[in-house]
């Protein structure tokens, strides 16, 4: 299916209000620093959060979950377990859910653990660009939890790893870019205070993974913008769309954080206030998308829409 800018501008706007709409449950497998964090940012943007990482449940709730969420930064060995036991059952059960690689390179438990996690095909692959190259095979990881890379300089990485596993790739950073391996998204939407409190990237992998619950309920149809029903149907569906439009969400709330704070301190707050009160209005004036399309004919296959209200380089509906 053909995603331009403005199609993603307006599912995302319409898989928000599914969302709120109809809660996901998401099932988190997640680090002990931003346990807290993640339950409060799924909550604020409409979501149902459940910690459930222990052996013997974790696969149970796997099975009834709208979505399940991955992530391996501080990976004890019952949650290694409980995570292995959830993505079996995630993937008999047809839950998405998201891996998010944390730190992985040079820390050789979670780096085993991630790969072998990757052969099970994550519906989306969530990382900064250091995890991304490293989860490649392409390069050592970053410092610690955080990127010594660029998004760009992970753009091949996050292919031939959306290729090889069928997974989206959303590699975060000052410049967003998620892929498919044939499409790629680039959101320049969001603000360097994501990364002064913990959890930045770690809330965006879970919340990834509430659009990708809300975007398996959706394909039941209802319009998004102007694009009719059955447009829209299968549009909501697509788990490229679905998470671009958390990526989009969640940046646009941190920008209206940002411009209510002043500091780390504030912003986190104001975080939890934006999640919860962005509009489906607020998505589409302020998103900034830029779309190629491996596919597409065309020479240098950037799409853009005609109007386009937003800074350079947005593309929106006006
Ligand atoms: N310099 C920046 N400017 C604006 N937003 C940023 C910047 N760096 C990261 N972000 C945003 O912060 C969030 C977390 O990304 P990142 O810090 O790369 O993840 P991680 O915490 O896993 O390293 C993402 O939503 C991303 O868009
Ligand atoms: C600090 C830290 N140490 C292990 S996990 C973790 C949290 C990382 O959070 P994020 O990837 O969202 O910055
Ligand atoms: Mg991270």
């Amino acid at each position: 299916m053909r995603t331009d800018p403005a199609h993603l501008i307006d599912a995302s706007a319409a898989l928000l209000g599914r969302l709120r709409e109809h809660p996901p449950l998401v099932q988190c497998i997640t680090n002990s620093v931003v346990t807290n964090v993640t339950a409060n940012a799924l909550l604020a943007i409409g979501a149902a959060p459940a910690m459930v990482d222990i052996r013997e449940e974790a696969g149970l709730f796997a099975g009834i979950a709208g979505g399940l969420l991955v992530n391996l930064g501080t990976p004890a060995e019952e949650q290694r377990d409980a995570a292995r036991e959830s993505v079996a059952a995630a993937s008999v059960a047809g839950t998405p859910w998201v891996l998010d690689p944390v730190a992985i390179g040079a820390l050789p438990v979670r780096t085993a653990l991630a790969h072998e996690l990757v052969a099970a095909r994550p519906t989306a692959i969530r990382g900064n660009a250091s995890e991304i190259i490293a989860l490649a095979g392409a390069g050592a990881g970053g410092r610690g939890v955080d990127a010594a890379d660029s998004t760009d300089a992970a753009a091949d990485a996050a292919t031939s790893l959306a290729l090889a596993h069928a997974s989206v790739v959303a590699v975060s950073g000052p410049v967003d870019l998620i892929t498919d391996g044939r499409r790629t998204a680039r959101i320049a939407n969001g603000d360097a205070l994501l990364t002064r409190i913990t959890g930045g990237g770690c809330a965006l992998g879970a919340v990834t993974a509430a659009f990708l619950g809300a975007s398996r309920d959706a394909s039941a149809g209802g319009a998004a913008g102007d694009l009719g029903e059955r447009t829209a149907g299968a549009l909501l569906a697509d788990p490229f769309v679905a998470t671009v439009a958390a990526t989009v969400v969640y940046t646009i709330a941190a920008e209206l954080a940002a411009e209510r704070s002043t500091g780390p301190g504030s912003f986190a707050v104001a975080f939890l206030d934006a999640l919860a009160l962005v509009t489906p209005a607020e998505v589409i004036a302020r998103a900034k998308v830029t779309v190629t399309d491996a596919a597409a004919s065309a020479p240098g296959s950037e799409t853009a829409s005609d109007a386009a209200p937003n800074a350079e380089p947005a593309t929106a509906r006006a």
